[in-house]
């Protein structure tokens, strides 16, 4: 019996021994009809150089990927490439030898050989990626929506611009309308390349979830700037129980598109309940209702991840709340360190220059709090209670704070 070794890259022929471990690991069922799907669509987009994975004779062990992918950052009009983790998992078998640490060590260091700028990862656990570098940078919140209390229709919307669509219309009206959408709110990842033929089961993909009910917005110029997909959850019942739908997805490109597609899921009859989740914490649609509290969050949780490698790189390609200059002495000690260094961050005009710098700091700042800090989720006055910041110019954090801050909580909505 020989050692376990880490393989990449990972040939297209271990997909499905590949894929057992990684359907094992995240509790799939095994026996679910969606198996062969998944297995189906991933051997479509298989990418060997950007899978790895652990071998044991002839087991396969363990699994991670890395996709490359893009991100909306703050104040800025263009998405910045990520490396985007996903696909994480080590046998029970064979779990705390080290396995993960010798893929994510190495698929880290692919990644900034490449020269991305940061990678990204929404975690199974909190406790397992800090080591790595990944902290938590946007928030996700679980709502239910009440339409049928008194105060619950949003003031001024429009209904009648939204109108059904099929799958097939959506695989050509939805990457257009998400990719305008996601660029409005810092946080959001793609939904590039195969993503929409693979959940919608167009272009040779099969459809990978449940199916949807689809609808579009059209905006003032006849053209579509809204998408949404909602599925029941709960059907009538003749006693007079309402049902139940969950929304898969609200994206508006514009505002009045926003307020619209509330209007229409505020007058959905036979719906007493509609569940959503992976909104943004500062849903707006609240300040439009008479009754706030017909919109009730049922929770909270860290979405995405960020673990920053080339700091310059980062910091410039986002946009700031104001003009400034801030030295920064960025303390990495999770694998590989990739992001220490002392940089000077000089915004002037609303333009960025992040370059290193052997000026005195302002402020020492570990990696994982710059990370958290970076899409504007968190204040770096509430990380340094943990630690990791330290102010050595008086004003500085409040300053850093402000600099980093965007006008709207960031969120992500999709997977990957
Ligand atoms: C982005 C995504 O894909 S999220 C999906 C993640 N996958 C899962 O949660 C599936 C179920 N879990 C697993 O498959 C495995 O337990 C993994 C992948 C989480 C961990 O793999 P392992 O090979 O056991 O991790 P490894 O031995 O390399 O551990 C490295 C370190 O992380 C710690 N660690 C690993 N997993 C966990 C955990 N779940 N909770 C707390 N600490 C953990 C280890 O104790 C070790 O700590 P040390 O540095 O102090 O020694």
């Amino acid at each position: 019996m020989s050692e376990p070794e880490v393989v990449n890259p990972v040939p297209v022929e271990a997909i499905e021994p590949w894929m057992r471990t990684l359907r094992t690991a995240l509790l799939h069922d095994p026996g679910a009809p969606d198996a062969l799907t998944r297995l189906h669509n991933r051997r479509r987009t298989w990418t060997p150089e950007r899978t790895w994975g652990v071998r044991h004779d002839d087991r396969w062990v363990g699994t991670l990927a890395t996709e490359a992918r893009t991100l909306t950052v703050p104040g800025s009009p263009d998405v910045v490439a990520v490396d985007a983790l996903t696909a994480v998992s080590v046998a029970a078998t064979h779990r705390r030898r080290g396995f993960l640490r010798g893929m994510l060590g190495r698929s880290l260091a692919a990644a900034a050989e490449r020269g991305d700028a940061l990678s990204v990862l929404i975690a199974a656990e909190w406790p397992i990626y800090g080591r790595f570098g990944y902290a938590p940078a946007t928030q996700s919140a679980r709502y239910r929506y009440h339409p049928r209390r008194p105060g619950a229709l949003p003031r001024g919307g429009d209904a009648h611009r939204i109108r059904a669509v099929t799958a097939d219309e959506v695989g050509e009206i939805g990457p257009v309308v998400f990719d305008r959408a996601r660029r409005r709110d810092a946080g959001q990842m793609d939904r590039d390349g195969a993503w929409w033929p693979r959940s919608l089961g167009l272009g040779g993909f099969e459809l990978q979830g449940e199916r949807q009910h689809w609808f579009v917005h059209d905006g003032d110029d006849g053209a579509p700037d809204g998408l949404l997909a909602w599925r029941p959850t709960r059907s009538l019942d003749l006693d007079g129980t309402p049902g139940a739908v969950a929304v898969q997805l609200l994206a508006a490109a514009t505002d009045a598109a926003y307020l619209n597609l509330w209007t229409y899921l505020a007058g959905i009859d036979l719906v007493g309940e509609i569940t959503l989740d992976e909104r943004p914490v500062d849903e707006p649609v609240r300040w439009l209702l008479g009754d706030g509290r017909a919109l009730q969050e049922t929770g909270t949780v860290d979405e995405l991840w960020v673990r920053l490698l080339d700091v310059p790189a980062a910091l410039t390609a986002r946009g700031y709340a104001a003009d400034g200059r801030i030295v920064l002495d960025v303390r990495d000690e999770d694998t590989g360190g990739y992001a220490a260094g002392r940089f000077a961050l000089d915004v002037a005009g609303g333009v960025a220059r992040c370059e290193p710098t052997a000026d005195g700091a302002d402020l020492l700042v570990a990696q994982r709090a710059l990370a958290s800090a970076y899409l504007g989720g968190h204040r770096l006055r509430r990380l340094a209670v943990a630690a990791g910041v330290e102010e050595r110019t008086p004003g500085a954090l409040d300053r850093a704070d402000l600099m980093f801050s965007t006008p709207v909580a960031p969120w992500n909505q999709t997977h990957f």
